[in-house]
């Protein structure tokens, strides 16, 4: 016997006691087949040796017809009475040592793992394949003394396996409209390593349909891991959208476009902020030309969320987080940017809860922050709080942070502050512009973070608007994301410089007035001559 090279992409577990009320196991999985499952893991919980052995040798048989190995949850006895591919093992299982000793050297043997120790261990052990969960919470088997990885924690044992050669899956409670979650925030924040693959009971099992049920996960999948291999730089967090110029000019010519494109679609920008600024940031997102609402009951969010652009969601003052958990994860199923301003994070630990809460069920696309926020989502000792201000110095090294928390977060990473940072976990840029009344008006960092959610809408619609694009299910967002950050930073802060000349302009008040006529007449040229933007790397 040799190894059989596998294709991990969607790997289904069976389970009998959760297919739909009549449906039969054998048709179901043939469908599946159909549908384009990669790998088949017998899985009976439930059944002696003999019907084990039986269910396991009809099952070889079908998916011997679609060329599809077949691999043994834990029992090695029915494994070598069957002639499978190999087996999965769970951690309190027979040790891969002497479970390699059993099935030879050409089976092939996967283990479960939820740890970063379990994983130093699968790769010691020589294990072909890891089984990574649970991600989240699953109604088909009992997780409660595991802790749920969520997707970066998945990332933080990709790795470890980065390099490794051992194929990766993902298990628990994955299901279409988190998948391209999944994949796109565990991407590993060292390595850039990706899963290859998923491992499904319910989402396929338990359809009516899993056929449909497993060509949607199988297209998905697919796509994402033929994106992955084309990127022009493997370290990239998002795939690349569109040809980008990276030199400060490109940088202006591409904010001056995006400034463009916001008047020219009028995005509508869903943003759940806090009852200090709901008005002003209302105003600022009219002042440039896109279209705010301000909506905030989860049905009512959930129904917005197709017609969106990008949703902004910042926690100020934190009453509506059902809300804020539907229309994050309705804007990941839409594909629709998502900006998270984590006002005063570091201040409490019900806003550090929140946001753990609110991250497990959603991946941001830029997360924007003053330097005690993002401070506190680094976990970094360097900057404190004060309520939703920063205090002391600031970091030694803005630039490693921002890039460092980019790709631990896989998200575009801006810290604002006399000058604001910028990152995508490969580029960093610094941009200098603002004047001090922004410091003495209240909700300028929010106001910031609605013009970022502007540009990001508009950053999705110009790339869907050009010839070569295409809407790539398996890419949370695609556009220019690290621009439209730019962009926002950019036009706030040159029309505050522009505001804060003008003679009539006495001091906070007027200044705040200002604001808005000035972002309202801002134009692509002022920003391009007034831009100070330093690349860092
Ligand atoms: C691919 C894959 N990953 C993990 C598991 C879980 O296996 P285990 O820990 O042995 O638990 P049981 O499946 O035996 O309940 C798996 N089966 N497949
Ligand atoms: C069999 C299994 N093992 C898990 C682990 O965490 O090791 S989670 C799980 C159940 C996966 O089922 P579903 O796709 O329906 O969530």
């Amino acid at each position: 016997m040799v190894k059989v090279d596998i294709d991990y992409s969607v790997y289904l577990v069976t389970g009998r006691e959760f297919l739909p009320p009549g449906k039969d196991y054998y048709e179901s999985l043939e469908e599946s087949l159909q549908g384009g499952v990669t790998l088949v893991q017998v899985r009976e919980k439930d059944a002696d040796t003999g019907e084990f052995i039986e269910v396991a040798r009809r099952t070889k048989d079908v998916c011997d017809r679609y060329n599809v190995p077949v691999l043994i949850n834990d029992r090695i006895d029915v494994h070598l009475a069957v002639g499978t591919a190999g087996i999965h093992i769970g951690q309190t299982d027979c040790p891969i040592p002497l479970a390699r000793q059993l099935v030879g050297p050409d089976a092939i043997i996967g283990i479960s793992i939820g740890k970063v120790e379990e994983a130093h261990k699968a790769i010691d052990q020589g294990a072909d394949y890891v089984g990574i969960g649970a991600v989240w919470p699953t109604g088909s088997k009992d997780v409660r003394n595991k802790k749920m990885l969520g997707p970066e924690g998945v990332g933080e044992i990709l790795d470890i396996l980065g390099g490794t050669g051992i194929k990766s899956v993902a298990i628990g409670g994955i299901h279409l409209p988190n998948l391209a979650q999944l994949l796109h925030a565990s991407i590993s924040p060292i390595s850039a390593n990706h899963l290859d693959g998923i491992a499904i009971i319910s989402d396929i099992v338990a359809s009516e349909t899993p056929k449909e049920a497993a060509r949607a996960l199988r297209d998905l999948v697919g796509s994402f891991k033929r994106v992955r291999k084309t990127l022009p730089d493997p370290m990239a967090i998002f795939g690349i959208p569109t040809k980008r110029d990276l030199t400060v000019d490109g940088l202006v010519t591409g904010v001056m476009e995006l400034i463009r494109v916001v008047k020219r679609e009028t995005p509508l920008v869903h943003q759940m902020t806090n009852t200090v600024v709901v008005n002003d940031s209302a105003n600022v997102t009219l002042a440039i030309g896109a279209s705010p609402i301000m909506s905030t009951h989860p049905r009512d969010v959930a129904d917005l969320s197709p017609a969106i652009g990008a949703l902004l969601i910042n926690f100020g003052t934190i009453s509506d987080k059902e809300g804020m958990l539907v229309a994050g994860r309705q804007a990941n199923v839409n594909r629709k940017p998502i900006v998270f301003d984590p006002v005063a994070i570091g201040a409490t630990s019900y806003r550090r809860e929140t946001s753990v809460d609110l991250l497990s069920h959603w991946q941001p696309t830029i997360i924007k922050g003053n330097a005690a926020e993002i401070g506190a989502m680094a976990k970094s000792t360097e900057v404190a709080s004060r309520g939703v201000d920063s205090v002391g110095s600031g970091f030694s090294d803005p630039g490693a942070v921002v890039k460092a928390l980019a790709r631990k977060r896989a998200c575009i990473i801006v810290l604002t502050g006399e000058s604001d940072y910028i990152s995508d976990g490969s580029v960093v840029l610094k941009a200098s512009n603002g004047h001090s009344y922004l410091g003495s008006i209240t909700g300028s960092g929010c106001m910031t973070g609605t013009l970022i959610g502007c540009f990001a809408a508009a950053a999705r619609l110009d790339y869907l608007s050009k010839k070569e694009a295409y809407e790539d299910l398996s890419q949370l967002v695609q556009g220019d994301m690290l621009l439209a950050a730019l962009s926002g930073i950019l036009v706030y802060n040159v029309a505050a410089e522009v505001a804060a000349e003008r003679p009539d302009v006495k001091g906070p008040g007027t200044f705040r007035a200002a604001l808005i006529d000035e972002l309202y007449n801002l134009t692509p040229e002022t920003v391009k001559e007034r831009a100070k933007i330093t690349m860092l790397s």
